[in-house]
Order: C-alpha cells, then structure tokens, then sequence
C-alpha cells in the first residue's frame, strides 16, 4: 500500500510520491533545527517570524520539485515573501509551507508541520502534511481518502455548536481593532457554549486535526494559500467541508475560511463570525 493508502495508478502519481519523499525529508531537517540555536526576522509584523530553516527547507523543496517537473509552477510561502507572484493559474502548480508554525518552531514548541498542495486547472489535486516532531504523515488525493501514517481518516459528525470543540489562528495582524473583532469572534462561540475554542500555532495542523475528528471546526481570517491548500484536500478526502466564511465556496487566495466535519456546523460558525479583512494573496 503507498503512503497515503492510495493505489498506484491514478494520475499524479510521480508527483505525489516526490511530494511524500520530500516532506519526509523536509521533516527531518526541521526536526533536528527544531532544538538548536537559530536565527529569526520578521515579515509582514512582529508577530511573523521566519527562520533560516523556512528558507532552507522551502529551497530544497523547490530545486528537487524543479528539477523532476521543470514546467510546473510554483507557489511558495517565503519566495512570496521576497517578491514572487503568488498566481494560480490552470498550470500544475505546487503550493508550499515550508515550515507551517514558524513561531512554535521559533519557540521549540514541537506543534510544526511542513505543507506540500498539488493543484491543476486551479482544482486541488492531492495534499501532503507531515507533523514532523510526531512523525504523522497525513495525505489525501483528490477522490482517494484521506489519511495519517496510513490509517484512514473521517471527521466528526457534530451538528451542534454546544458540543463543539473549534480551533482558529491568531494571524499576523496585532492592531487593536483586529485583535477586538478576532477576540469577539472567539467570544461570540463561547457565548454559544461551545465546549473550547484553542489556537495551536499551525493552521495546516489545525485542519489535520479536524480531518482527523479530534475537532469540530476550524476557522481563521488572515491565513494563507499555502496554509491551506494541502490540509484541505486532507479534510474533505476525510468528508469535511471548507468553505468560504460567507457560506460560499472556498477562494484559495482569499485569507478566509471555515472548515467543519458537516456543513451545519460549517454553517453555524460561519454565522457567528464578524469579518477580519486582509489583503488577497493574490493581489
Ligand atoms: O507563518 P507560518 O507558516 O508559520 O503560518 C502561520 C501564520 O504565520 C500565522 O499568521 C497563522 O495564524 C497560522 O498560525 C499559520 O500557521
Ligand atoms: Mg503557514
Ligand atoms: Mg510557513
């Protein structure tokens, strides 16, 4: 059985083998940076670090991915970062994350993922996770499962928000008036009993969670394309839902989404958000 529980075969195979070999590998690296002394600047605020090891491990992603694909594209969190046209367009492009939970890695707090999405035509083709400090490895292709360390995954099945459990992500904007709408989000759910609302660090490991049933709902303004891309072929190959917090469908480059394991929760927790606005990647 291949990694993810997927029979040799169907299209993309070539690339989603290369992506699982190269997840692991990337895995590996930041693991071991993971505890040793490193050096950390900012983008966009204060509150968004990048390491070395973001660089290092998103070069070598990219070369080996370069060299086995040459026309595919490419979209990726730190050559973005430095200027790169973040465009998706109908070619095969690789959508990447080198180290997703950069301030939890900056911190040696061990919740870090390395995020490889696939898409083509602008569909999401497969998504590759790889919870490198606990060695999950969660993958999903596009009409074939979903999966961690090959074992089959499945969402949740609550309908109701006062039983639910929901994680969302801070983002990088520290204003006050965003930190009070993202505060009164937070609120708002409480309010509506549900059972916790946690912030872990890592949207991608966030989304892995949902997938997984060990959450109800996800939710966050201020994320990126490739924060998402892989996890959500991961939560709906495992009968999830992403969407768009308006209820529409999801915009990959809008920085907004909710997930959940039904579309009535996906529904209520949509309802009971105040926007955040960020500017598209994609602009
Ligand atoms: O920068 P990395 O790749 O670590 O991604 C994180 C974002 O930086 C946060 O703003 C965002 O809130 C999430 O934590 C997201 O995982
Ligand atoms: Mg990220
Ligand atoms: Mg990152």
């Amino acid at each position: 059985m291949k990694a993810g529980g997927q029979q040799a075969g169907s299209p993309w195979d070539e690339c989603f083998e290369a992506a699982v070999q190269l997840a692991r590998r990337a895995g590996q690296i930041i693991s071991k940076a993971l505890t040793e002394e490193k050096r950390v600047s900012t983008k966009t605020s204060a509150a968004d670090l990048v390491t070395e090891t973001d660089r290092l491990v998103e070069d070598l992603i990219v070369s080996e991915l370069r060299k086995q694909f040459p026309s595919h594209r490419f979209i990726a969190e730190e050559a973005t970062a430095a200027g790169a046209k973040c465009e998706l367009t109908t070619s095969p492009t690789w959508i990447i994350d080198p180290i997703d939970g950069t301030c939890n890695f900056v911190h040696r707090f061990p919740d870090v993922a390395v995020s490889i999405g696939f898409a083509v035509h602008r569909e999401l083709e497969f998504g590759v996770v790889h919870h490198c400090v606990e060695e999950r490895l969660y993958s999903a292709r596009r009409g074939h499962g979903a999966f961690c360390n090959g074992q089959q995954l499945w969402v949740s099945g609550e309908t109701d928000l006062s039983r639910a459990l929901i994680l969302t992500e801070i983002g990088s904007k520290r204003d006050p008036a965003t930190l009070k709408l993202l505060l009164g989000n937070m609120e708002q759910l409480l309010l509506a009993k549900a059972h916790g609302v946690r912030v872990i660090g890592s949207s991608t490991l966030a989304l892995c969670h949902l997938a997984a049933g060990a959450v109800d709902a996800y939710y966050q303004f201020g994320l990126h394309c490739w924060d998402l891309a892989a996890a959500t072929v991961i939560v709906r190959e495992a009968g999830g839902i992403v969407m768009d917090t308006t209820g529409g469908p999801l915009d990959l480059m809008s920085r907004r989404v909710v997930a959940a394991g039904t579309q009535k929760m996906a529904t209520l927790v949509a309802q009971a958000l105040q926007p955040i606005s960020y500017e598209r990647d994609d602009v």
